[in-house]
Protein backbone atom coordinates (compact mmCIF):
# COMPACT_ATOMS: atom_id res chain seq x y z
CA UNK A 1 0.00 0.00 0.00
CA UNK A 2 1.27 3.74 -0.97
CA UNK A 3 -0.15 6.92 0.62
CA UNK A 4 2.05 8.86 -1.29
CA UNK A 5 1.54 10.04 -4.85
CA UNK A 6 -1.52 10.87 -5.75
CA UNK A 7 -1.43 14.59 -7.35
CA UNK A 8 -4.97 15.12 -5.56
CA UNK A 9 -3.47 13.72 -1.78
CA UNK A 10 -4.14 16.13 0.59
CA UNK A 11 -0.62 15.62 1.79
CA UNK A 12 2.83 15.79 0.47
CA UNK A 13 5.40 13.23 1.11
CA UNK A 14 9.33 13.32 1.28
CA UNK A 15 11.62 10.62 0.77
CA UNK A 16 14.37 10.21 3.19
CA UNK A 17 17.03 8.21 1.96
CA UNK A 18 19.08 6.59 4.40
CA UNK A 19 22.69 6.10 3.77
CA UNK A 20 23.18 4.18 7.02
CA UNK A 21 22.45 7.07 8.89
CA UNK A 22 22.14 7.14 13.03
CA UNK A 23 19.30 10.16 12.68
CA UNK A 24 17.57 8.94 9.66
CA UNK A 25 14.46 8.28 12.15
CA UNK A 26 15.29 11.65 13.67
CA UNK A 27 15.26 13.29 10.61
CA UNK A 28 11.42 11.40 9.14
CA UNK A 29 10.57 13.28 12.50
CA UNK A 30 11.15 16.41 12.01
CA UNK A 31 9.44 16.28 8.65
CA UNK A 32 6.38 15.15 10.50
CA UNK A 33 6.82 17.64 13.23
CA UNK A 34 6.41 20.14 10.34
CA UNK A 35 2.89 18.33 9.09
CA UNK A 36 4.54 16.63 6.32
CA UNK A 37 4.83 12.93 5.33
CA UNK A 38 7.83 11.33 5.29
CA UNK A 39 9.34 8.00 4.27
CA UNK A 40 12.65 6.16 4.69
CA UNK A 41 13.66 4.49 1.82
CA UNK A 42 17.27 2.97 1.16
CA UNK A 43 19.72 4.19 -0.69
CA UNK A 44 19.80 1.24 -3.15
CA UNK A 45 16.06 2.01 -4.45
CA UNK A 46 16.08 2.62 -8.02
CA UNK A 47 15.00 6.49 -8.87
CA UNK A 48 12.11 4.91 -10.70
CA UNK A 49 10.54 3.14 -7.44
CA UNK A 50 11.20 6.92 -5.81
CA UNK A 51 9.27 8.67 -8.51
CA UNK A 52 6.41 5.78 -8.34
CA UNK A 53 5.75 7.33 -4.45
CA UNK A 54 5.10 10.91 -5.61
CA UNK A 55 7.63 12.68 -3.45
CA UNK A 56 7.46 16.40 -3.51
CA UNK A 57 10.96 16.55 -2.15
CA UNK A 58 13.75 14.31 -1.17
CA UNK A 59 16.45 14.11 1.71
CA UNK A 60 19.50 12.49 1.82
CA UNK A 61 21.11 11.64 4.74
CA UNK A 62 24.23 10.92 7.41
CA UNK A 63 26.04 7.75 7.29
CA UNK A 64 29.16 6.30 8.62
CA UNK A 65 31.15 5.63 4.83
CA UNK A 66 33.14 7.58 3.01
CA UNK A 67 32.19 8.39 -0.37
CA UNK A 68 35.75 8.34 -2.25
CA UNK A 69 36.44 4.53 -0.64
CA UNK A 70 35.37 1.22 -2.73
CA UNK A 71 31.72 0.13 -2.27
CA UNK A 72 30.47 3.60 -0.60
CA UNK A 73 26.86 4.00 -0.90
CA UNK A 74 25.91 6.48 -3.67
CA UNK A 75 23.35 8.73 -4.30
CA UNK A 76 20.65 7.18 -6.37
CA UNK A 77 21.64 7.28 -10.07
CA UNK A 78 19.56 10.06 -11.62
CA UNK A 79 18.23 11.51 -9.04
CA UNK A 80 19.66 15.10 -9.67
CA UNK A 81 18.40 14.70 -12.71
CA UNK A 82 14.63 14.56 -11.92
CA UNK A 83 14.49 17.74 -11.02
CA UNK A 84 12.69 17.16 -7.53
CA UNK A 85 14.07 19.48 -4.47
CA UNK A 86 16.89 17.95 -2.83
CA UNK A 87 18.31 18.25 0.23
CA UNK A 88 21.79 16.47 1.46
CA UNK A 89 22.82 16.16 4.94
CA UNK A 90 26.46 15.36 5.84
CA UNK A 91 27.45 11.74 4.09
CA UNK A 92 24.42 12.86 2.17
CA UNK A 93 25.65 16.12 1.07
CA UNK A 94 28.83 14.56 0.30
CA UNK A 95 27.25 12.37 -1.78
CA UNK A 96 25.70 14.79 -3.73
CA UNK A 97 28.75 17.05 -4.61
CA UNK A 98 30.54 13.95 -5.56
CA UNK A 99 27.79 12.79 -8.04
CA UNK A 100 27.90 16.25 -9.48
CA UNK A 101 31.45 16.91 -9.99
CA UNK A 102 32.45 18.63 -7.21
CA UNK A 103 35.73 17.33 -4.44
CA UNK A 104 35.30 15.78 -1.19
CA UNK A 105 38.45 14.63 0.74
CA UNK A 106 39.63 13.70 4.43
CA UNK A 107 41.23 17.50 4.72
CA UNK A 108 42.30 15.93 8.16
CA UNK A 109 39.73 18.51 10.39
CA UNK A 110 37.27 16.45 11.13
CA UNK A 111 34.59 18.39 13.93
CA UNK A 112 32.24 16.33 16.47
CA UNK A 113 29.46 17.88 18.56
CA UNK A 114 28.61 21.66 18.70
CA UNK A 115 30.49 23.58 16.22
CA UNK A 116 30.50 27.56 15.34
CA UNK A 117 29.32 28.12 12.04
CA UNK A 118 28.81 31.19 9.77
CA UNK A 119 25.85 30.62 7.67
CA UNK A 120 25.08 33.24 4.50
CA UNK A 121 21.56 35.01 5.17
CA UNK A 122 21.35 35.42 1.29
CA UNK A 123 20.96 31.75 1.36
CA UNK A 124 17.57 30.38 0.37
CA UNK A 125 17.79 27.89 3.25
CA UNK A 126 18.72 30.02 5.59
CA UNK A 127 17.03 33.34 5.07
CA UNK A 128 15.66 35.53 7.75
CA UNK A 129 18.21 33.42 10.58
CA UNK A 130 20.94 34.83 12.30
CA UNK A 131 24.61 34.62 10.65
CA UNK A 132 26.32 33.32 13.40
CA UNK A 133 24.83 29.70 14.73
CA UNK A 134 25.68 26.87 16.97
CA UNK A 135 25.44 23.71 14.81
CA UNK A 136 25.90 20.35 15.30
CA UNK A 137 28.38 18.16 13.50
CA UNK A 138 29.84 14.40 12.71
CA UNK A 139 31.85 13.98 10.87
CA UNK A 140 35.92 13.55 9.39
CA UNK A 141 35.45 14.01 5.48
CA UNK A 142 34.72 17.74 4.21
CA UNK A 143 33.64 19.22 1.21
CA UNK A 144 36.96 21.04 -0.72
CA UNK A 145 35.53 22.04 -3.62
CA UNK A 146 31.63 22.50 -4.46
CA UNK A 147 30.29 20.95 -7.97
CA UNK A 148 30.24 23.93 -10.90
CA UNK A 149 26.99 26.22 -10.39
CA UNK A 150 26.63 25.77 -6.61
CA UNK A 151 27.72 28.35 -4.41
CA UNK A 152 28.97 28.18 -0.60
CA UNK A 153 26.70 29.27 1.88
CA UNK A 154 28.26 28.42 5.24
CA UNK A 155 31.57 28.00 6.79
CA UNK A 156 33.14 26.76 10.47
CA UNK A 157 36.27 27.06 11.33
CA UNK A 158 36.94 23.88 10.13
CA UNK A 159 35.13 23.55 7.22
CA UNK A 160 35.27 25.99 4.91
CA UNK A 161 32.58 24.90 2.70
CA UNK A 162 29.82 23.69 5.53
CA UNK A 163 27.07 24.58 3.32
CA UNK A 164 26.72 24.99 -0.37
CA UNK A 165 22.95 25.62 -2.67
CA UNK A 166 22.05 25.67 -6.36
CA UNK A 167 18.45 27.02 -5.52
CA UNK A 168 17.63 27.41 -9.36
CA UNK A 169 18.18 22.83 -9.70
CA UNK A 170 16.19 23.05 -6.33
CA UNK A 171 19.86 21.54 -4.92
CA UNK A 172 21.37 22.04 -1.24
CA UNK A 173 24.14 20.81 0.80
CA UNK A 174 24.88 21.13 4.43
CA UNK A 175 28.00 19.42 6.27
CA UNK A 176 26.12 20.02 10.23
CA UNK A 177 22.84 17.79 11.27
CA UNK A 178 19.91 20.00 11.23
CA UNK A 179 17.72 17.51 12.29
CA UNK A 180 19.29 16.95 15.93
CA UNK A 181 17.71 19.25 18.65
CA UNK A 182 21.48 20.66 19.62
CA UNK A 183 21.47 22.59 16.17
CA UNK A 184 20.28 25.99 17.25
CA UNK A 185 17.92 26.85 14.03
CA UNK A 186 17.63 22.87 12.70
CA UNK A 187 13.94 23.06 12.46
CA UNK A 188 13.86 26.58 11.10
CA UNK A 189 16.26 25.00 7.98
CA UNK A 190 13.86 22.15 7.95
CA UNK A 191 11.08 24.41 7.21
CA UNK A 192 12.84 26.50 4.85
CA UNK A 193 13.64 23.76 2.98
CA UNK A 194 9.91 22.02 2.83
CA UNK A 195 8.12 24.89 2.68
CA UNK A 196 9.89 27.61 0.62
CA UNK A 197 12.02 25.34 -1.32
CA UNK A 198 9.81 22.12 -1.69
CA UNK A 199 6.49 24.19 -1.28
CA UNK A 200 4.99 21.18 0.92
CA UNK A 201 1.77 22.20 2.62
CA UNK A 202 1.80 21.55 6.27
CA UNK A 203 -1.61 19.36 6.29
CA UNK A 204 0.02 15.90 7.53
CA UNK A 205 -1.34 15.11 10.76
CA UNK A 206 -1.82 12.97 13.97
CA UNK A 207 -5.14 11.67 12.32
CA UNK A 208 -3.82 10.98 9.10
CA UNK A 209 -1.16 8.58 11.12
CA UNK A 210 -3.95 6.84 12.69
CA UNK A 211 -5.57 5.97 9.54
CA UNK A 212 -2.68 4.81 7.73
CA UNK A 213 -1.95 3.02 10.66
CA UNK A 214 -5.26 1.69 11.18
CA UNK A 215 -5.44 0.41 6.91
CA UNK A 216 -2.07 -0.62 7.59
CA UNK A 217 -2.95 -3.05 10.23
CA UNK A 218 -6.21 -4.24 8.36
CA UNK A 219 -4.17 -4.94 5.08
CA UNK A 220 -1.91 -7.13 7.63
CA UNK A 221 -4.00 -9.42 9.84
CA UNK A 222 -6.95 -9.40 7.85
CA UNK A 223 -10.07 -11.43 9.74
CA UNK A 224 -7.80 -13.26 11.39
CA UNK A 225 -7.77 -13.41 15.45
CA UNK A 226 -4.76 -11.08 17.19
CA UNK A 227 -3.49 -10.79 20.69
CA UNK A 228 -1.89 -7.45 22.41
CA UNK A 229 0.88 -7.55 24.93
CA UNK A 230 -0.39 -4.59 27.04
CA UNK A 231 1.06 -3.65 29.78
CA UNK A 232 -0.14 -0.70 31.13
CA UNK A 233 2.25 1.43 29.71
CA UNK A 234 1.91 4.09 27.08
CA UNK A 235 2.87 2.27 24.05
CA UNK A 236 0.76 -0.78 24.58
CA UNK A 237 -2.30 1.12 25.29
CA UNK A 238 -2.12 2.97 21.90
CA UNK A 239 -0.78 0.07 19.74
CA UNK A 240 -4.00 -2.01 21.91
CA UNK A 241 -6.34 0.85 20.81
CA UNK A 242 -5.45 1.26 17.39
CA UNK A 243 -5.89 -2.64 16.75
CA UNK A 244 -8.65 -2.28 18.38
CA UNK A 245 -9.84 0.54 16.05
CA UNK A 246 -8.88 -1.48 12.75
CA UNK A 247 -10.03 -5.05 13.86
CA UNK A 248 -12.31 -4.07 16.77
CA UNK A 249 -13.13 -7.56 18.79
CA UNK A 250 -10.75 -9.85 16.35
CA UNK A 251 -8.33 -8.41 19.55
CA UNK A 252 -7.47 -9.55 23.10
CA UNK A 253 -5.95 -8.19 25.33
CA UNK A 254 -3.27 -10.28 27.16
CA UNK A 255 -1.71 -8.73 30.07
CA UNK A 256 1.05 -10.54 32.09
CA UNK A 257 1.73 -10.55 35.52
CA UNK A 258 5.19 -11.46 35.99
CA UNK A 259 5.88 -10.27 39.44
CA UNK A 260 8.44 -7.83 38.49
CA UNK A 261 5.52 -4.92 38.59
CA UNK A 262 5.67 -2.30 40.68
CA UNK A 263 2.49 -1.86 43.67
CA UNK A 264 -0.97 -1.63 42.41
CA UNK A 265 0.15 -1.72 38.28
CA UNK A 266 -1.96 -4.67 38.07
CA UNK A 267 -5.17 -3.56 39.01
CA UNK A 268 -4.70 -0.54 37.44
CA UNK A 269 -4.61 -2.29 34.29
CA UNK A 270 -7.39 -4.03 34.85
CA UNK A 271 -9.58 -1.11 35.48
CA UNK A 272 -8.00 1.73 33.43
CA UNK A 273 -7.83 0.10 29.97
CA UNK A 274 -10.71 -1.86 30.02
CA UNK A 275 -12.82 1.30 31.11
CA UNK A 276 -11.57 3.71 28.50
CA UNK A 277 -11.22 1.18 25.50
CA UNK A 278 -14.10 -1.84 26.44
CA UNK A 279 -11.34 -4.12 24.96
CA UNK A 280 -11.33 -7.66 25.64
CA UNK A 281 -8.45 -8.63 28.68
CA UNK A 282 -7.30 -11.78 29.78
CA UNK A 283 -5.02 -11.49 32.66
CA UNK A 284 -2.53 -14.42 33.24
CA UNK A 285 0.07 -14.94 36.45
CA UNK A 286 3.27 -15.84 35.77
CA UNK A 287 5.05 -14.86 38.69
CA UNK A 288 6.11 -18.16 39.69
CA UNK A 289 7.60 -18.99 35.97
CA UNK A 290 9.49 -15.74 35.61
CA UNK A 291 10.84 -15.90 39.29
CA UNK A 292 11.85 -19.18 38.22
CA UNK A 293 13.11 -19.08 35.02
CA UNK A 294 15.03 -15.89 36.41
CA UNK A 295 16.92 -17.84 39.50
CA UNK A 296 20.78 -17.23 39.93
CA UNK A 297 20.64 -14.53 36.77
CA UNK A 298 22.43 -11.70 37.14
CA UNK A 299 23.76 -10.60 34.03
CA UNK A 300 21.44 -7.55 32.70
CA UNK A 301 21.77 -9.05 28.99
CA UNK A 302 21.04 -12.34 30.46
CA UNK A 303 18.35 -10.89 32.65
CA UNK A 304 16.59 -9.35 29.23
CA UNK A 305 16.86 -12.41 27.47
CA UNK A 306 14.74 -15.13 29.89
CA UNK A 307 12.67 -12.40 30.49
CA UNK A 308 11.99 -11.76 26.37
CA UNK A 309 12.06 -15.83 26.14
CA UNK A 310 9.00 -16.03 29.15
CA UNK A 311 6.83 -13.16 27.75
CA UNK A 312 6.44 -15.12 24.60
CA UNK A 313 6.23 -18.54 25.95
CA UNK A 314 3.31 -16.68 28.01
CA UNK A 315 1.90 -15.07 24.84
CA UNK A 316 1.79 -18.78 23.30
CA UNK A 317 -0.07 -19.83 25.78
CA UNK A 318 -2.57 -17.11 25.99
CA UNK A 319 -2.73 -17.52 22.22
CA UNK A 320 -4.19 -21.04 22.79
CA UNK A 321 -6.39 -20.21 25.19
CA UNK A 322 -8.11 -17.33 23.20
CA UNK A 323 -8.73 -20.20 20.65
CA UNK A 324 -10.20 -22.85 23.16
CA UNK A 325 -12.14 -19.72 24.47
CA UNK A 326 -13.66 -19.32 21.07
CA UNK A 327 -14.46 -22.66 20.63
CA UNK A 328 -12.94 -22.54 17.17
CA UNK A 329 -10.63 -25.08 17.40
CA UNK A 330 -7.91 -25.98 14.91
CA UNK A 331 -7.58 -22.14 14.33
CA UNK A 332 -4.55 -20.34 15.53
CA UNK A 333 -3.74 -16.82 16.52
CA UNK A 334 -0.43 -15.65 14.34
CA UNK A 335 -0.46 -11.96 15.39
CA UNK A 336 1.02 -10.70 18.14
CA UNK A 337 0.98 -6.72 18.52
CA UNK A 338 3.73 -5.06 21.07
CA UNK A 339 3.99 -1.71 21.64
CA UNK A 340 7.45 -1.46 20.71
CA UNK A 341 8.81 2.40 19.26
CA UNK A 342 11.51 3.51 17.57
CA UNK A 343 14.18 3.97 20.24
CA UNK A 344 13.41 0.39 21.79
CA UNK A 345 14.35 -0.43 18.13
CA UNK A 346 17.82 1.62 18.04
CA UNK A 347 19.00 0.70 21.31
CA UNK A 348 18.61 -2.88 20.67
CA UNK A 349 20.84 -2.48 17.53
CA UNK A 350 18.36 -2.69 15.21
CA UNK A 351 18.86 0.46 13.26
CA UNK A 352 20.74 0.17 10.04
CA UNK A 353 24.52 -0.29 11.22
CA UNK A 354 23.38 0.58 14.77
CA UNK A 355 25.58 -0.31 18.10
CA UNK A 356 23.55 -2.92 20.51
CA UNK A 357 23.31 -0.61 23.58
CA UNK A 358 20.81 -3.37 25.54
CA UNK A 359 18.47 -5.57 24.46
CA UNK A 360 15.00 -4.40 24.75
CA UNK A 361 12.84 -7.44 25.98
CA UNK A 362 10.06 -6.85 23.15
CA UNK A 363 13.05 -6.42 20.13
CA UNK A 364 16.65 -8.07 20.70
CA UNK A 365 15.10 -9.99 23.62
CA UNK A 366 12.93 -12.24 21.87
CA UNK A 367 13.28 -15.87 21.34
CA UNK A 368 14.72 -17.34 17.60
CA UNK A 369 11.63 -19.52 17.54
CA UNK A 370 9.28 -16.71 17.38
CA UNK A 371 6.58 -18.23 15.46
CA UNK A 372 4.44 -15.18 16.24
CA UNK A 373 4.05 -12.36 13.00
CA UNK A 374 4.61 -8.60 15.26
CA UNK A 375 2.08 -6.09 14.51
CA UNK A 376 4.02 -2.89 15.82
CA UNK A 377 2.49 0.05 14.63
CA UNK A 378 4.53 2.31 16.45
CA UNK A 379 7.92 1.15 15.61
CA UNK A 380 8.92 3.92 13.98
CA UNK A 381 7.84 6.68 16.25
CA UNK A 382 8.87 8.52 19.10
CA UNK A 383 6.98 8.21 22.72
CA UNK A 384 5.93 12.29 22.48
CA UNK A 385 4.76 11.53 19.17
CA UNK A 386 2.81 8.20 20.62
CA UNK A 387 1.13 10.68 23.02
CA UNK A 388 -0.37 12.16 20.48
CA UNK A 389 -1.12 9.89 18.77
CA UNK A 390 -3.33 8.25 21.98
CA UNK A 391 -4.98 11.58 22.40
CA UNK A 392 -5.81 11.39 18.64
CA UNK A 393 -7.45 8.19 19.62
CA UNK A 394 -9.47 9.44 22.82
CA UNK A 395 -7.25 7.82 25.68
CA UNK A 396 -7.71 9.34 29.02
CA UNK A 397 -5.07 11.61 29.43
CA UNK A 398 -3.62 9.99 33.13
CA UNK A 399 -3.17 7.01 30.19
CA UNK A 400 -1.31 8.56 27.56
CA UNK A 401 0.72 10.79 30.10
CA UNK A 402 1.81 7.45 32.03
CA UNK A 403 5.56 7.61 32.80
CA UNK A 404 7.32 4.63 31.34
CA UNK A 405 7.95 2.15 32.92
CA UNK A 406 10.48 -1.00 31.40
CA UNK A 407 8.70 -4.24 30.29
CA UNK A 408 10.97 -6.45 32.41
CA UNK A 409 10.21 -3.95 35.23
CA UNK A 410 11.87 -4.13 38.52
CA UNK A 411 14.08 -6.85 37.88
CA UNK A 412 16.49 -4.85 35.85
CA UNK A 413 16.40 -2.36 38.72
CA UNK A 414 17.76 -4.95 41.28
CA UNK A 415 21.70 -4.90 40.95
CA UNK A 416 21.98 -8.30 41.00
CA UNK A 417 20.14 -11.76 41.39
CA UNK A 418 16.48 -11.03 41.31
CA UNK A 419 14.54 -12.76 44.46
CA UNK A 420 11.17 -12.12 46.02
CA UNK A 421 12.13 -10.55 48.94
CA UNK A 422 14.40 -8.24 47.01
CA UNK A 423 11.19 -7.71 45.01
CA UNK A 424 9.60 -6.55 47.98
CA UNK A 425 12.20 -4.57 48.88
CA UNK A 426 12.48 -2.69 45.98
CA UNK A 427 8.68 -2.09 45.33
CA UNK A 428 8.08 -0.88 48.90
CA UNK A 429 10.95 2.00 48.32
CA UNK A 430 9.86 2.64 44.68
CA UNK A 431 6.09 3.37 45.67
CA UNK A 432 7.03 5.61 48.12
CA UNK A 433 9.19 7.30 45.72
CA UNK A 434 6.33 7.79 43.47
CA UNK A 435 3.91 8.93 46.01
CA UNK A 436 6.12 11.67 46.98
CA UNK A 437 6.88 12.74 43.71
CA UNK A 438 3.27 13.07 43.12
CA UNK A 439 2.43 14.69 45.72
CA UNK A 440 5.18 17.48 45.03
CA UNK A 441 3.33 17.64 41.67
CA UNK A 442 6.41 16.71 39.74
CA UNK A 443 4.63 13.99 37.59
CA UNK A 444 5.18 15.75 34.53
CA UNK A 445 8.21 17.11 34.62
CA UNK A 446 10.16 14.57 35.40
CA UNK A 447 10.25 11.52 32.60
CA UNK A 448 10.38 8.95 34.75
CA UNK A 449 12.38 7.54 38.18
CA UNK A 450 13.65 4.37 38.45
CA UNK A 451 14.17 3.18 42.02
CA UNK A 452 17.87 0.86 41.51
CA UNK A 453 18.38 -1.74 44.18
CA UNK A 454 21.89 -1.99 44.88
CA UNK A 455 21.28 -5.86 46.25
CA UNK A 456 24.86 -7.07 45.65
CA UNK A 457 26.19 -4.05 47.70
CA UNK A 458 25.80 -3.30 51.91
CA UNK A 459 26.64 -0.13 53.57
CA UNK A 460 26.96 0.41 57.27
CA UNK A 461 24.38 2.64 59.19
CA UNK A 462 23.84 3.54 62.57
CA UNK A 463 19.84 3.32 63.56
CA UNK A 464 18.44 3.89 66.92
CA UNK A 465 21.75 3.66 67.89
CA UNK A 466 22.12 0.55 66.65
CA UNK A 467 24.61 -0.48 63.72
CA UNK A 468 22.42 -1.38 60.94
CA UNK A 469 24.08 -3.13 57.71
CA UNK A 470 21.84 -2.33 55.09
CA UNK A 471 21.54 -1.88 50.97
CA UNK A 472 21.85 1.37 49.40
CA UNK A 473 19.24 2.45 46.77
CA UNK A 474 19.64 4.90 44.17
CA UNK A 475 16.62 7.29 43.07
CA UNK A 476 17.26 7.92 39.05
CA UNK A 477 14.43 10.90 38.32
CA UNK A 478 15.23 12.04 34.48
CA UNK A 479 13.78 14.56 32.08
CA UNK A 480 14.00 13.18 28.47
CA UNK A 481 12.17 14.07 25.01
CA UNK A 482 12.20 10.77 23.83
CA UNK A 483 14.52 8.51 26.00
CA UNK A 484 17.31 8.92 23.31
CA UNK A 485 19.02 10.77 25.37
CA UNK A 486 18.13 12.06 28.83
CA UNK A 487 19.63 14.36 31.94
CA UNK A 488 19.11 13.95 35.34
CA UNK A 489 16.03 15.77 36.85
CA UNK A 490 16.60 18.86 39.38
CA UNK A 491 14.28 17.50 42.18
CA UNK A 492 13.92 20.44 44.94
CA UNK A 493 15.94 19.61 47.83
CA UNK A 494 13.17 19.54 50.10
CA UNK A 495 11.52 16.11 48.21
CA UNK A 496 14.52 14.36 48.15
CA UNK A 497 14.56 14.83 51.23
CA UNK A 498 11.47 13.45 52.24
CA UNK A 499 11.62 10.69 49.71
CA UNK A 500 15.48 9.76 51.66
CA UNK A 501 13.39 9.99 55.15
CA UNK A 502 10.67 7.98 54.35
CA UNK A 503 12.63 5.13 52.36
CA UNK A 504 15.11 4.33 55.01
CA UNK A 505 12.46 4.83 57.88
CA UNK A 506 9.61 2.84 56.62
CA UNK A 507 11.92 0.11 54.99
CA UNK A 508 13.81 -1.89 56.97
CA UNK A 509 16.55 -3.14 54.34
CA UNK A 510 17.35 -0.11 53.02
CA UNK A 511 19.51 1.94 55.18
CA UNK A 512 21.01 4.74 52.30
CA UNK A 513 19.27 6.33 49.43
CA UNK A 514 21.87 8.06 46.61
CA UNK A 515 20.75 10.03 43.90
CA UNK A 516 22.02 9.53 40.10
CA UNK A 517 23.49 12.49 38.76
CA UNK A 518 24.21 11.11 35.57
CA UNK A 519 22.90 12.61 31.88
CA UNK A 520 22.40 9.68 28.75
CA UNK A 521 24.72 9.84 27.22
CA UNK A 522 27.02 8.81 29.31
CA UNK A 523 24.65 6.74 31.50
CA UNK A 524 21.71 5.41 30.35
CA UNK A 525 18.36 5.97 32.12
CA UNK A 526 17.53 2.22 33.18
CA UNK A 527 20.87 0.65 35.32
CA UNK A 528 20.91 -2.47 33.56
N1 LIG B 1 3.39 -6.95 31.74
C1 LIG B 1 3.22 -7.02 30.43
N2 LIG B 1 2.23 -7.77 29.89
C2 LIG B 1 2.06 -7.83 28.57
N3 LIG B 1 2.82 -7.20 27.68
C3 LIG B 1 3.82 -6.44 28.14
C4 LIG B 1 4.07 -6.30 29.53
N4 LIG B 1 5.13 -5.48 29.69
C5 LIG B 1 5.52 -5.10 28.45
N5 LIG B 1 4.74 -5.67 27.51
C6 LIG B 1 4.86 -5.54 26.04
O1 LIG B 1 6.16 -5.05 25.73
C7 LIG B 1 6.07 -3.78 25.08
C8 LIG B 1 7.24 -2.89 25.44
O2 LIG B 1 7.18 -2.52 26.81
P1 LIG B 1 7.39 -0.98 27.19
O3 LIG B 1 7.47 -0.88 28.66
O4 LIG B 1 8.48 -0.42 26.34
O5 LIG B 1 6.08 -0.28 26.64
P2 LIG B 1 4.78 0.10 27.39
O6 LIG B 1 4.75 -0.55 28.71
O7 LIG B 1 3.65 -0.19 26.48
O8 LIG B 1 4.90 1.64 27.52
P3 LIG B 1 5.82 2.46 28.54
O9 LIG B 1 7.14 2.64 27.80
O10 LIG B 1 5.08 3.73 28.67
O11 LIG B 1 5.96 1.70 29.77
C9 LIG B 1 4.74 -3.24 25.51
O12 LIG B 1 4.28 -2.24 24.64
C10 LIG B 1 3.89 -4.50 25.53
O13 LIG B 1 3.46 -4.84 24.23
O1 LIG C 1 9.87 -2.15 27.33
C1 LIG C 1 11.02 -1.94 27.61
N1 LIG C 1 11.82 -2.99 27.54
C2 LIG C 1 13.09 -2.94 27.90
O2 LIG C 1 13.75 -3.96 27.84
C3 LIG C 1 13.56 -1.65 28.33
N2 LIG C 1 14.76 -1.20 28.74
C4 LIG C 1 14.63 0.13 29.01
N3 LIG C 1 13.40 0.53 28.78
C5 LIG C 1 12.85 1.88 28.85
O3 LIG C 1 13.32 2.55 27.68
C6 LIG C 1 13.73 3.91 27.96
C7 LIG C 1 15.20 4.09 27.67
O4 LIG C 1 15.91 3.38 28.64
P1 LIG C 1 17.48 3.27 28.73
O5 LIG C 1 18.01 4.66 28.69
O6 LIG C 1 17.74 2.57 30.03
O7 LIG C 1 17.90 2.47 27.57
C8 LIG C 1 13.38 4.11 29.43
O8 LIG C 1 12.09 4.71 29.47
C9 LIG C 1 13.36 2.71 30.03
O9 LIG C 1 12.53 2.60 31.15
C10 LIG C 1 12.71 -0.55 28.34
N4 LIG C 1 11.45 -0.70 27.97
N1 LIG D 1 27.59 11.77 9.95
C1 LIG D 1 27.93 11.55 8.69
O1 LIG D 1 27.10 11.45 7.80
C2 LIG D 1 29.39 11.33 8.45
C3 LIG D 1 29.76 11.28 6.98
C4 LIG D 1 31.14 10.71 6.75
N2 LIG D 1 31.18 9.35 7.20
C5 LIG D 1 32.18 11.57 7.47
O2 LIG D 1 32.77 11.14 8.42
O3 LIG D 1 32.41 12.70 7.07
MG1 LIG E 1 6.14 -0.34 30.07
Amino acid sequence: MSLAGAADSTFDTVLVVDFGAQYAQLIARRVRECHVHSEIVPSTMPVEEMLAKGPKAIILSGGPASVYTEGAPQAPRGLFETGLPTFGICYGFQAMVRDLGGTVARTGSSEFGRTAAELGTDSVLFSGLPAAQSVWMSHGDSVTEPPEGFHTTGSTAGTPVAAVEAPERGLFGVQFHPEVLHTEHGQDVMRRFLYDVAGCRPTWTMLNIVEEQVERIRAQVGGKRVICGLSGGVDSAVAGALVQRAVGDQLTCVFVDHGLLRSGEAEQVEKDFVAATGATLKVVDAQDQFLTALAGVHDPEEKRGVIGREFIRVFERAAREVVAESGRAGEEVRYLVQGTLYPDVVESGGGSGTANIKSHHNVGGLPEDLRFTLVEPLRELFKDEVRKVGEELGLPAEMVWRQPFPGPGLAIRIIGDVTRERLEVLRAADAIAREELSRAGLDRDIWQCPVVLLADVRSVGVQGDGRSYGHPVVLRPVSSEDAMTADWSRVPHEVLATISNRITNEVREINRVTLDVTSKPPGTIEWE
